[in-house]
């Protein structure tokens, strides 16, 4: 087991954040987190990261229980790839993609030694396939598009190799080609049998991919539904935690939302 919360509370300023959540991850089960805004993802992921402890419930993740001998949240964060939005302004600007990428060996900002031909190697290997060419990967890590950035910071959180990657909402600020692309590749990560399980943040259902089997809807800091996209996404599921009407298809195997 990767992940297993059971009955977690998180409490803040005497109203329940979080209320009850059960969820168990399974290594190579890649799931989609998905709730509207204020549901309670990013606390949620601030419990995963071992960023903030649950007020209540039994917290295991990656072989390690709160409250037990051995769990370490530093430990924990080691095993983890966290790609958010606050890790764009954590990086330093004047690195290159290369030197970005290669400091996930070290989990620093910045690299602070001549890194091993091995983990020069592993680097060219990981942003061969990203995608991150050539064309940028000397160019500073502070005149890069979004969308590079982003596969920068992806390639960076996969030198670690991590057993979780976290994908915290990855496509904002990218245009449709871009967002297609990074999907591609995020797709190929997850088919690779080696490599890590991952967790995809998203408000945006159609970016769901065919590797993400599983769903967990949050709505109010508690677990709408969970379990198989197939099962869960449907026009009764997803009318009820909009409060709105919704017609609901797939494409691709890619879920397509519409008000009705
Ligand atoms: N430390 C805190 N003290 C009090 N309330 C908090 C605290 N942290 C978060 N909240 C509240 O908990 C709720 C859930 O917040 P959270 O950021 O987890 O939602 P979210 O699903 O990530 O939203 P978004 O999609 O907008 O990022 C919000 O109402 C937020 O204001």
């Amino acid at each position: 087991m990767l992940l297993d919360l059971k009955h977690i509370n998180w409490i803040r300023e005497g109203k329940y954040i979080l209320k009850d959540i059960s969820w168990e991850i399974v290594d190579g089960e890649h799931w989609v987190l998905y709730g509207l805004n204020g549901a309670g993802k990013s606390t949620m992921l601030d419990i995963i990261n071992a960023y903030t402890a649950p007020s209540s419930g039994e917290f295991e993740i990656l072989d390690m229980k709160q409250g037990e001998l051995g769990y370490s949240a530093d430990g924990i964060r080691k095993q983890i790839g966290y790609v958010s939005q606050s890790l764009f302004k954590k990086m330093r600007k004047e690195d290159n993609a290369f030197t970005t990428v290669i400091s996930g060996a070290y989990a620093s900002i910045g690299v602070y030694e001549e890194p091993s031909k091995q983990i020069k190697d592993k680097a060219n290997e990981i942003c061969e396939a990203l995608g991150i060419t050539k064309d940028y990967i000397n160019r500073r890590f502070g005149n890069l598009s979004q969308g590079e950035q982003t596969r920068v910071l992806i390639g960076r959180a996969l030198m670690s190799e991590p057993r979780l990657l976290i994908l915290d909402e990855p496509t904002n600020g990218l245009d449709f080609v871009a967002r297609e692309d990074l999907l591609e590749r995020i797709e190929n990560i997850g088919q690779d049998k080696s490599g890590p399980t991952m967790i995809y943040v998203t408000h945006h259902l159609e970016e769901v991919l065919p590797v993400f089997k599983q769903i967990l809807l949050l709505k109010d800091g508690k677990v709408f539904r969970s379990g198989n996209i197939n099962d869960v996404v449907n026009e009764k599921n997803m009318s009820n935690l909009f409060n709105i009407n919704v017609d609901v298809s797939f494409k691709n195997n890619r879920p397509i939302l519409s008000k009705k």
